[in-house]
C-alpha cells in the first residue's frame, strides 16, 4: 500500500481522500488547523499543523493540492527529504530557475516530480513539442466570472500573453497554462476570458506544427466545493495516484 502525505485539505484533497483504494493518506497538513484536524478525523489520517513534523512522518509520496505558494515553499524540501511529490499547483514551476533546481534535486536523489494532467486533456502527445517543430500553440481559457471571483455582465478578456505571466497573475485559475508549457517545451500563448454566459470552465487548445494541427476543447464542470477548480482536475490526480504502482504505463 502506497502511503501518502497530503498537503492541502481543500476541495481536491477531499476528492482524493474519498477515492482511496490502493493508496492510503496517512498524514495531512494545511494552513487552517481546524480544517486539518477535522479532515484527519474524517479520513483516519494523522493531522499536522507543523510542516517539518508532517514531512518527518514516514510516507512514500507527498501530494500538494494547496496553492502555488505552498508548492513554491515546500517542493524542494520534500525532494530533499527523499520523497516523490505530486504538484497540482503547477504555476510554482513558472519560475524557471526554481523548476530547474527541483528537477536537478530530483535527478540527484532519484526522485520523481509528478504533474497531473489536471483540468485539460492532451498533455501526452502535446509533449511531442519537446522533439518536434511547433508553429503555433495557444490556450484560450474561458470561465464564468464567479469562478474567477469577479463580476461581469459581458464577455471580457482578462489576459493575453505568455503562460508564465498569466499563472503569476491568476495562480488559482491558470495552472493548466504552465502544464502545457512544460509538456510542449515552450512558454505557450494564453488568452483568459470571463463570460457570464459560460457556466463551465472551458479550455481550448490550438496546436500546429510538424505533425499537423489539433484543436482540443474541454468544457469542465466546476468542482462543487471550489468553482475555480474543474472537477476533472481532482479526477485526474486521483487517477494518477491509482496508477502509481501500475507497471503498465500508457501515453507518450
Ligand atoms: N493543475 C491543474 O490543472 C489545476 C490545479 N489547481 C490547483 O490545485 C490546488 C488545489 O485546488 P483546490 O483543492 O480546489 O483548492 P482549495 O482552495 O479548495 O484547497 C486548498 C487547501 O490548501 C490550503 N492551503 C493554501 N495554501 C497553503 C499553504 N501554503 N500551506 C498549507 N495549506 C495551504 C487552503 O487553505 P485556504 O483556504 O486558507 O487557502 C485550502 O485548505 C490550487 O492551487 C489550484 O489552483 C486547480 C485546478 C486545476
Ligand atoms: O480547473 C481549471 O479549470 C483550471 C484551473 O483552475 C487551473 O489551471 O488552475
Amino acid at each position: 500500500m502506497i502511503t501518502v502525505g497530503l498537503l492541502g485539505c481543500g476541495n481536491i484533497g477531499r476528492v482524493i481522500a474519498a477515492g482511496q483504494e490502493n493508496f492510503k493518506i496517512t498524514a495531512v497538513y494545511d494552513v487552517v488547523p481546524a480544517r486539518v484536524e477535522a479532515f484527519g478525523k474524517e479520513f483516519d489520517a494523522k493531522p499536522f499543523s507543523d510542516f517539518t513534523a508532517f514531512l518527518a512522518e514516514p510516507t512514500d509520496i507527498i501530494v500538494e493540492a494547496a496553492s502555488v505558494l505552498a508548492a513554491t515553499e515546500h517542493a524542494q524540501e520534500v525532494l530533499e527529504a527523499g520523497k516523490d511529490i505530486v504538484i497540482m499547483s503547477v504555476g510554482a514551476l513558472a519560475d524557471i530557475e526554481y523548476r530547474s533546481r527541483l528537477i536537478e534535486t530530483a535527478r540527484q536523489l532519484k526522485r520523481k516530480i509528478h504533474i497531473p494532467s489536471g483540468a485539460i486533456m492532451g498533455l501526452d502527445n502535446i509533449s511531442i513539442g519537446q522533439i518536434s517543430r511547433i508553429d503555433k500553440f495557444v490556450l484560450r481559457t474561458t470561465k464564468n466570472p464567479a469562478s474567477l471571483a469577479r463580476e461581469a455582465t459581458e464577455r471580457t478578456q482578462l489576459f493575453s500573453g505568455k503562460a508564465h505571466d498569466c499563472v503569476r497573475q491568476y495562480p488559482k485559475n491558470t495552472n493548466v497554462a504552465e502544464s502545457l508549457s512544460i509538456a510542449c517545451g515552450r512558454d505557450v500563448d494564453v488568452e483568459l476570458w470571463m463570460d457570464p454566459n459560460e457556466d463551465r470552465n472551458m479550455h481550448e487548445i490550438f496546436f500546429e506544427g510538424e505533425f499537423g494541427e489539433a484543436y482540443i476543447r474541454v468544457r469542465n464542470l466546476p468542482s462543487p466545493d471550489n468553482p475555480a477548480t474543474s472537477y476533472l482536475a481532482a479526477l485526474s490526480i486521483l487517477t494518477l495516484l491509482k496508477n502509481l504502482d501500475n507497471p503498465l504505463v500508457i501515453g507518450a
